[in-house]
């Protein structure tokens, strides 16, 4: 299907229409009424309707909407792909934090599974198997572009083995500056840096407030 041409303020409800339908694929539904889903996302089903007779025909009177056709239909129109395989690379405090929370599954796509050095890390954890780095080759799923990073040694080592799985995009937590070719994508995410800005920010608030 091509992509159609939707007023702004409906595409901004598109993802928050994906995020429900696939959360009630999750849980074993495979259709569902509109004031089902007014109740879910909290918009209006008249609203609803509306947003997706743009769509096409796609209710019918007294059977709802079909979930599956629906979650196609609004990955085609946003143009992401929700089903990112991601790894988990160093399943310590944080990593296991990050594991036990993945709830990317309604959003991105989830932890399908972590990697560490440590045997008393591997196993499985929250749903999650944990392997030895010297599996990591055979175990990435296929076609996994991202990785999450949350180890504490051999970060440059461990980011150059992961290129060479074909990781394409890095969410870096550890505090190293590593070097990643122009084809890769590195996102750092450092708690301490935004508590000085913030820290930075809200001091220049107060001297305004003067
Ligand atoms: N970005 C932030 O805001 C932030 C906040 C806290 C911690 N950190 C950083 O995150 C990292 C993890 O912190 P933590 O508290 O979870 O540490 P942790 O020691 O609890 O966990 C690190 C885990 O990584 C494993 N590991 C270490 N080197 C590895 C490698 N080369 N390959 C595979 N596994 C490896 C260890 O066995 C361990 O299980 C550290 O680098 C820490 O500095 C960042």
């Amino acid at each position: 299907m091509n992509k159609k041409k939707v007023p702004k303020a409906t595409l901004q409800r598109y993802p928050v229409y994906l995020k429900a339908l696939r959360r009630l694929k999750k849980y074993g539904h495979t259709r569902v009424m509109s004031k089902e889903l007014s109740e879910l996302v909290n918009i209006e089903s008249t609203t609803i309707r509306r947003d997706f007779s743009l769509l096409g025909n796609l209710g019918k009177q007294g059977y709802g909407y079909d979930i599956d056709t629906l979650i196609d239909i609004f990955n085609q129109q946003l143009g992401v792909d929700f089903d990112e395989k991601i790894i988990l690379v160093g399943a310590g405090n944080l990593g296991r934090a990050l594991m036990k929370y993945n709830k990317w599954d309604h959003v991105v796509g989830e932890i399908a599974c972590a990697f560490d050095i440590n045997p008393d890390r591997q196993g499985v954890r929250f749903n999650i198997p944990v392997y030895s780095m010297d599996e990591l080759e055979e175990k990435i799923p296929e076609g996994c572009r991202i990785a999450i990073l949350t180890i504490s040694d051999n970060v440059q080592g461990t980011v150059d083995q992961l290129i060479a799985c074909g990781i394409r995009g890095i969410v870096d937590f550890t505090h190293k500056h590593v070097q990643v070719p122009n084809n890769v994508s590195l996102k750092v995410v450092d708690v301490v840096s935004s508590v000085q800005e913030l820290v930075f920010e809200t001091n220049n608030l107060d001297n305004k407030g003067e």
